[in-house]
């Protein structure tokens, strides 16, 4: 399968180079001239270009619009007269609805999704938005593509803002708190490789446990919290300060509330 990849920033190369380790696609890539770019097509061996209409003569059966949401519809609109039908289109782009690339690529099939950077290692969360009307044949091209990436989530598109939210900016939320705990570890002594390495570590079982076991959360918590011990009074110290409430406001905040 062909998949050309529009926009290479960090969402576009994180999914460039999952797709790459899943040695399954035929990758190419468009972006403006910029030499990281230049450099990343080399490394990983993918043809890139700079045109809509270069894009058109490659014959993708599938791009990925990785672009600023700001261009992505004047980008789609450009990609409309240089493509034809058969390639399907994903666009990444947070905030831009179905309906606004419809109007701009009119015939084509059009698939939203949320990623987030996790792609890379192919271990994403993937919030994705189908139109009603998709074939059965596009609905499995497409999600043969997504799920080489991570997990992918399929809901109705009002709900793909709040999955982008927690799955696309909570990477940023949690590597935030690891950034913290890391610091505190190095105040306690710990060089600060070790501590990044513990606390990666720490994340990553936290989250398998959580994901294998389905337990609630809380559960979770519960069973770290020994009688009298030290997490209930590091727990304490997080209420004090406010972490949940900062973590609700947080997404409060990315989902578009005042
Ligand atoms: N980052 C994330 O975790 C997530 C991002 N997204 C979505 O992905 C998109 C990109 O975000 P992100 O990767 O963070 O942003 P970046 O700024 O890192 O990347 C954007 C890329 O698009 C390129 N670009 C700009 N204009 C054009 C154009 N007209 N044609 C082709 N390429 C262009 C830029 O080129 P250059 O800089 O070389 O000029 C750059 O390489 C956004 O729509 C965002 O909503 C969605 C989920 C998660
Ligand atoms: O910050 C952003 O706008 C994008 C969308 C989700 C994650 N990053």
């Amino acid at each position: 399968m062909k998949i050309t990849v529009i926009g290479v920033g960090n969402m576009g190369s994180a999914i460039i180079k999952g797709l790459n380790n899943s040695a399954k696609f035929t990758i190419s890539a468009m972006n403006p001239v910029n030499p990281r770019v230049a450099k990343l097509a080399q490394e990983l061996n993918f043809h890139l270009v700079n045109t809509t209409a270069e894009v058109a003569s490659l014959k993708p059966d599938i791009i990925i619009l990785t672009t600023p949401a700001p261009v992505t519809v004047a980008v789609a609109k450009e990609l409309a007269t240089a493509i034809d039908n058969k390639a399907i289109i994903i666009s990444a782009a947070a905030g831009i609805s179905h309906q606004e690339l419809a109007k701009v690529l009119p015939n084509k099939t059009i698939a939203n999704i949320i990623p987030n950077t996790p792609v890379e290692v192919n271990a994403g969360t993937i919030g994705l938005a189908l139109p009603t009307d998709i074939t059965a044949e596009a609905t499995t091209t497409i999600l043969t593509v997504l799920n080489s990436l991570g997990d992918v989530i399929e809901l109705p598109e009002d709900k793909l803002d709040i999955i982008g939210v927690i799955g696309g900016c909570g990477p940023a939320f949690v590597d935030v708190m690891m950034d913290a705990m890391s610091d505190a570890a190095v105040k306690h002594g710990l060089d600060r490789q070790t501590a990044y390495q513990v606390v990666a570590s720490m994340v990553k079982g936290t989250g398998t446990l959580a994901y294998d076991s389905k337990l609630a959360p809380a559960l979770l918590r519960d069973q770290v919290t020994s009688p009298g011990g030290t997490t209930i009074k590091g727990v304490e110290a997080l209420e004090k300060h406010g972490f949940r409430y900062a973590i609700i406001d947080a997404v409060n905040k990315a989902n578009g509330e005042q």
